[in-house]
């Protein structure tokens, strides 16, 4: 039956119900983001089992909670814990200021993957990864699905297909293309710049460039991303050929909510690394394959690839793309973004 929602459309629609803090039910359990989670939801849960908090390993460091399982810990939320007490755990903002959330207990048994699966769909909208878990009887008319189903689905490579196509003559060149490609898991759509007519058969100069809304629009000195952007366009035109592909995966895939909040501890003395890991995500939590399928999608089977970072190189690689070269892209630094190039070199192996 055609009519019925897919395991895609299924969970696309978990992500937007945890992003409007509706709680979605995975494998038995209540699961609502505790970013998104009003103090009447937080009531009626709890009135419905005995609450977890899925926080990520990398979180769980931060409060000193010992993480039992795979990349998670289950804490158990005390019967007085309130609202602020779950934000406080989830939003490191103030970890600096009220220090002492603890002890933390964490849960040793029991099957974690419902908690795995939640805190993956909490990502994957862009949300904090921390998200309150009841066992409970699914009520009426919330989104349920199964964790593995979540964890296969949110793995897997979304198809994606183009939508629309047009002529943009642009600064750096006035031959150029804008292409848009819609994913069919219900994420964001993702750019194509094409400049002049590069053929096929040959290495493109190709550049990935990760949404950066406040270096690319608004000439933020933060970061290189900028720059970046313009001299890759300007390249492309001198070369009078590329492909600029604009994949929107602002602040390293954890989205601008989340890139303000590790901002903000940026200033508080964190560098770009450990504000990520305090947040709870990875450092770099960006899918390349994207960048690959769409190369491919384009025609393309060889690149020269402009970028300083060496993953970007190995991800093509093992998505079908051949780089035959990698070109360096080098900005000048200022005071304000030597900081960041600086653990970009140190810690995620950029050559710069
Ligand atoms: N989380 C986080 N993201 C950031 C920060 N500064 C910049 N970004 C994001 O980092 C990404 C930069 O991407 P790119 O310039 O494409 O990638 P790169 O890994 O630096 O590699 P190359 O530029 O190709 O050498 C963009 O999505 C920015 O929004 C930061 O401090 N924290
Ligand atoms: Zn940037």
């Amino acid at each position: 039956m055609s009519l019925i929602p897919t395991l895609a459309e299924t969970v696309s629609r978990a992500r937007a119900d945890l992003r409007m803090g509706l709680p979605v039910m995975i494998g038995g359990h209540l699961a609502a983001a505790v970013e998104t989670l009003s103090s009447a939801r937080l009531e009626d849960m709890r009135r419905l089992g005995r609450p977890v908090l899925a926080i990520t390993q990398r979180r769980a460091e931060t409060l000193k909670a010992r993480a039992y399982d795979d990349g998670l810990a289950r804490v158990q939320v005390p019967q007085d814990a309130d609202l602020p007490w779950l934000r406080a755990l989830a939003d490191p903002a103030n970890d600096l200021r009220t220090p002492m959330k603890g002890p933390l207990f964490t849960d040793r048994d029991g099957d974690p993957t419902p908690h795995m699966a939640a805190l993956a769909l909490a990502k994957s909208a862009q949300l904090l990864p921390a998200v309150l878990v009841v066992p409970a009887h699914a009520p009426a008319g919330l989104t349920v699905l199964a964790p593995g189903q979540v964890l296969a689905q949110l793995a897997g490579e979304a198809a994606l297909a183009p939508v629309a196509a047009a002529r943009l003559p642009l600064l750096s060149a006035e031959h150029s293309r804008l292409h848009i490609f819609r994913p069919d898991d219900g994420a964001a759509e993702h750019y194509a710049i094409e400049i002049g007519d590069p053929p096929r058969d040959q290495p493109v100069l190709a550049r990935l460039h990760s949404a950066c809304f406040t270096g690319d629009v608004l000439g933020s000195l933060k970061c290189d991303c900028g720059p970046q952007l313009h001299a890759a366009l300007d390249a492309m035109g001198q070369a009078g050929a590329g492909v600029l592909l604009y994949l929107n995966q602002e602040g390293r895939g954890i989205g601008l909510a989340n890139k303000m909040r590790a901002y903000d501890l940026q200033n508080q003395g964190f560098d770009t690394v450990e504000a990520n890991h305090r947040l709870g995500f990875e450092d770099d939590e960006r899918d390349f394959r994207i960048g690959a399928a769409l190369l491919k999608r384009m025609g393309f089977a060889q690149a020269r690839l402009m970028t300083n970072n060496p993953r970007k190189v190995a991800m093509m690689e093992n998505h079908g793309i051949e780089v035959t070269q990698r070109v360096p892209l080098i900005t000048p630094r200022n005071r304000f973004n030597t900081g960041y190039l600086d653990t970009k070199a140190e810690k995620s192996g950029h050559l710069l």
